[in-house]
């Protein structure tokens, strides 16, 4: 990674409200040409999060660190309902936003373009429907063309169509080399569009990284034809330095890498053979989403 590729750098940044730790010492640092989902339950610190970095809200400690572009504005931000003058057209309220952002008169067919909002430029805003507002709103967050774009909840009140369409805006952005930073409280909101996944809980980050690693790799399930032989093989299995978790009749043991799973799998095998177990299941799971969110939830978890 150099440090080109990372448009801005969060070194150790805790955000209090009175006692409410809204952010805990957070250190993140979203690259650029990626669309990372910083993901979070209600109340996780992802707004928070998203106004330190804009810098509407002053870390209590630690530290922001936005590099400078040569061309275009560091940083354009959706975080509320995006600011549109409902009584004005669409193309006044791009052309007013374009003044004030210093964006060049080009600019404004440029993001009506790329947002898909030009059949509606004519239109009083307050007219329009939800999906089309917001990819205004997000035709506005692109003017001059922003290294970093924050998202905050961008498909809440979109109907499934409208995000789809979102989705395929933000890679785009992403893939014309900005950073975009999508927050939602839904995990699978931007699976297939997302490269990365922060997870924040209780204001610290449990996970960032490739949103396809996020769930790790898959478990072991081993059956036997009775609970009770099931047991007697967990025990065998134990003695054999392989940890597992009986679940219902099953066992279910956790492997770290690529390949372990069949060396595992041999050996069960072999276990159970010795102990005259016949098995009615070996086969790898793959966690879910929620189950890998589960995980990185609970006390300690880290990437
Ligand atoms: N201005 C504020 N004053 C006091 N507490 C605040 C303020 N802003 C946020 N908080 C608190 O900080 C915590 C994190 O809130 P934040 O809005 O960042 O979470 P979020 O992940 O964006 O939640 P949501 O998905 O519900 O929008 C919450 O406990 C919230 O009540």
């Amino acid at each position: 990674m150099t440090t080109r590729d990372v448009p801005v750098v969060l070194d150790n940044v805790t955000k209090r409200f009175g006692t409410t730790a809204a952010v805990q010492s957070v250190s993140w640092a979203p690259r650029l040409g990626r669309v990372t989902a910083l993901v979070g339950l209600n109340g996780a610190g992802k707004s928070t999060l998203m106004r330190v970095i804009t810098g509407l809200v002053r870390p209590t400690e630690g530290r922001v660190s936005i590099s400078a572009p040569q061309n275009g504005r560091a940083l354009s931000a959706m975080i509320e309902a995006p600011a549109l003058f409902g009584g004005l057209t669409a193309r006044r309220n791009l052309r007013l936003h374009a003044a004030l952002t210093g964006a060049g008169a080009g600019e404004v067919e440029r993001v009506a373009e790329l947002a898909r909002v030009n059949e509606v430029l004519g239109r009083r805003v307050g007219a329009l429907s939800q999906g089309y507002r917001q990819r205004l709103a997000i035709a506005v967050a692109l003017l001059a063309r922003p290294r970093i774009l924050l998202l905050d909840e961008p498909t809440n009140a979109l109907d499934p169509e409208a995000i789809q369409q979102l989705r395929g805006l933000i890679r785009q952005i992403a893939d014309e080399g900005s950073a975009v930073i999508v927050s939602s409280h839904q995990l699978r909101e931007l699976e297939g569009t997302a490269d990365a996944l922060t997870l924040i809980h209780e204001g610290r980050i449990r996970y960032d990284g490739p949103f396809g690693a996020f769930v790790g790799p898959p478990s072991l399930r081993v059956r036997a034809t009775s609970e009770d032989s099931t047991r007697t093989l967990m025990s065998l299995l134990e003695r054999d330095g392989i940890q597992g978790e009986i679940n219902g009749p099953a066992i279910h043991i956790k492997q770290d890498g690529d390949g372990e799973g069949d060396q595992i799998a041999q050996r069960v095998f072999s276990a159970a053979a010795g102990a005259d177990i016949r098995l009615t299941e070996l086969s790898h799971v793959a966690p879910t989403l929620e189950e890998a969110f589960r995980t990185a939830t609970t006390a300690g978890a880290q990437s």
